[in-house]
């Protein structure tokens, strides 16, 4: 098998990826394309099922030809997707029965608030599932499906239609409709999957009526789910993660303790904890990190709503940036911040905050403030969230983090990085392979086939490509803390009335 290669298809918010690994986990080729984010009303997020098939089974094939292969060069596919982002579909015709609603969409916030009046009910919930009743997840997006959609409700008691996250959505298709799975992951974010138990819960179907035919099997991580009947014949599917947790796995988070942070449009920070599933007292969330062979781990996970997506504000609307690498220049312009906070509360706070009234704030601005401060203060708001998050994370968990490894798009800024690094006290450590998400998902599928022999073998295989360790003392750290707190309070108390 040293001569075959691992396919990872890399399911994202904006686009598909497929990336074609060796047996080094080295990048032999990457495909993308990006797709249409379509937005019905205010705070509504969907995308097209079908436009999410297309393009990733063309990339899947442009990754195979640009790297010099063939289908049959492909040793195992493992899969990776954004998360909770909610499908329906005919199980007959393979037809949506509407678009996705992606995770970012909040149409059911109201719901949500009704359901967290309920007596016990938020308990109940976290209990079973680890999370907070949010919209976020996919469990009230079914529920709006079936109850807004004509004849929806109907055909799904009739056994009709299947309810998918992505991933069960690209099997479905791999296989041409043979294979209706999910694995663990993503089963862990629908806020229906009782993570201790590991099963659909039928306590939270019955409270939202939904019908669990529509429900797929849920899998390990890392097993052989089925055979493309696309692409080609008979290539085992073998790994699904969702991408967060993908990640955890590409940057060898694997013992307890360690952490990893994706700085993309959004933050995820992820902490693994091993066997044991930590509820959190500070808003996080628990979830499912991987099962393989029978074995769940789980993981502590904070998610930030605004982090790279503030640098594309500066770019698309305040216009003070042409592309999003000129941030670091400008933010680099300026020796400080001079006192300008910035808390991009776009759509609400996440973790550990979850106020989804919160709105952006920029505070400290005098005569003297300029384009360069708004810059910085913009790339600081990206750290000073995370360092939130992780001290959430520590008050939860009893653990003190040593380090964080980090990727995601915007960890190419040397400056955001030096300062999370200041920011935390702690070293940040940027590996060689960003392609950390997809590298996850092909790991997993590699271990299901043999293809790699063992953890050690692939623990062998991260690099660090640049660590970032603290340059400011800790009594400056905690000067600029003080402020950070007083416009986090800003953005939380302007919403109020
Ligand atoms: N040099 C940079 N400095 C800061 N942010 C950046 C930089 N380059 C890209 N970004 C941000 O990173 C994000 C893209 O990262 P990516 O990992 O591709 O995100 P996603 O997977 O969420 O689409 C964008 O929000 C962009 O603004
Ligand atoms: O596609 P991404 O990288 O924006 O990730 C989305 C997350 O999985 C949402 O929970």
């Amino acid at each position: 098998m040293a001569d075959k290669y691992i396919l990872a298809v890399d399911q994202g918010t904006t686009s598909s990826r497929a990336i074609v690994f060796d047996k080094q986990g080295t990048t032999k080729s990457i495909a993308q394309k990006e797709f249409r984010q379509i937005y019905p009303k205010a705070g509504w997020v969907e995308h097209d099922g079908a436009r999410i098939w297309s393009t990733q089974s063309s990339v899947a094939s442009e990754a195979i030809t640009e790297a010099g292969l063939h289908a049959e060069d492909i040793a195992a596919i493992g899969i990776t997707n954004q998360r909770e982002t909610t499908l329906l579909w005919d199980r007959k015709t393979g037809q949506p029965v509407y678009n996705a609603i992606v995770w970012q969409d909040r149409r059911t916030s109201d719901f949500c608030d009704e359901l967290k009046e309920r007596e016990g009910l938020v308990e109940n919930i976290r209990e079973k599932t680890g999370l907070i009743i949010d919209a976020y997840f996919s469990a009230t997006k079914i529920k709006w499906i079936l109850d807004n959609v004509e004849g929806v409700r109907r055909r799904a008691e009739n056994g009709e239609l299947a309810f998918g996250t992505i991933d069960s959505w690209l099997i479905w298709n791999f296989t041409r409709g043979e294979t209706h799975v999910t694995d663990a992951t993503n089963a862990s974010r629908t806020m229906l999957y009782n993570i201790h138990e590991g099963e659909w819960d039928r306590e939270i179907l019955d409270l939202l009526d939904i019908p669990e035919s529509l429900l797929p099997e849920v899998k390990s991580s890392s097993e052989v789910y089925g055979e493309t009947k696309i692409l080609a014949e008979d290539i085992p599917i073998a790994g699904i993660a969702g991408d967060q947790q993908a990640a955890l796995f590409g940057q060898r988070c694997i013992t307890p303790g360690m952490v990893k942070n994706t700085y993309g449009t959004g933050c995820f920070m992820v902490m693994n904890t091993g066997e044991k599933p930590i509820v959190s007292e500070n808003n996080l969330l628990t979830t499912i990190a991987w099962e393989i062979d029978d074995h769940v781990e789980y993981a502590l996970e904070g998610s930030i709503f605004i982090a790279g997506a503030v640098v594309q504000w500066l770019r698309d609307e305040l216009g003070i940036i042409r592309e999003a690498s000129e941030v670091e220049g400008l933010a680099a312009s300026v020796k400080d911040n001079n006192g300008v906070y910035l808390v991009p509360a776009f759509s609400g706070l996440g973790a550990p905050h979850w106020n989804q009234h919160a709105r952006g704030t920029m505070v400290g601005l005098t005569r003297g403030a300029n384009a360069g401060h708004i810059a910085r203060a913009a790339l600081e708001s990206i750290a000073y969230q995370t360092m939130d998050v992780i001290t959430a994370m520590e008050a939860d968990s009893g653990i003190e983090i040593k380090e964080l490894r980090v990727d995601g798009g915007a960890t190419a800024n040397d400056l955001l990085m030096q300062f999370q690094s200041d920011l935390l006290q702690v070293p940040v450590i940027r590996p060689k392979t960003l392609e950390t998400t997809a590298l996850g998902a092909a790991y997993l599928a590699g271990l299901a086939v043999g293809y790699w022999k063992d953890h050690e073998e692939i623990n062998n295989q991260w690099q660090e490509d640049k660590t970032f360790t603290p340059e400011q003392s800790a009594d400056q750290v905690q000067q600029l803390r003080a402020g950070w707190n007083k416009a986090l309070d800003a953005a939380i108390h302007w919403s109020e009335k």
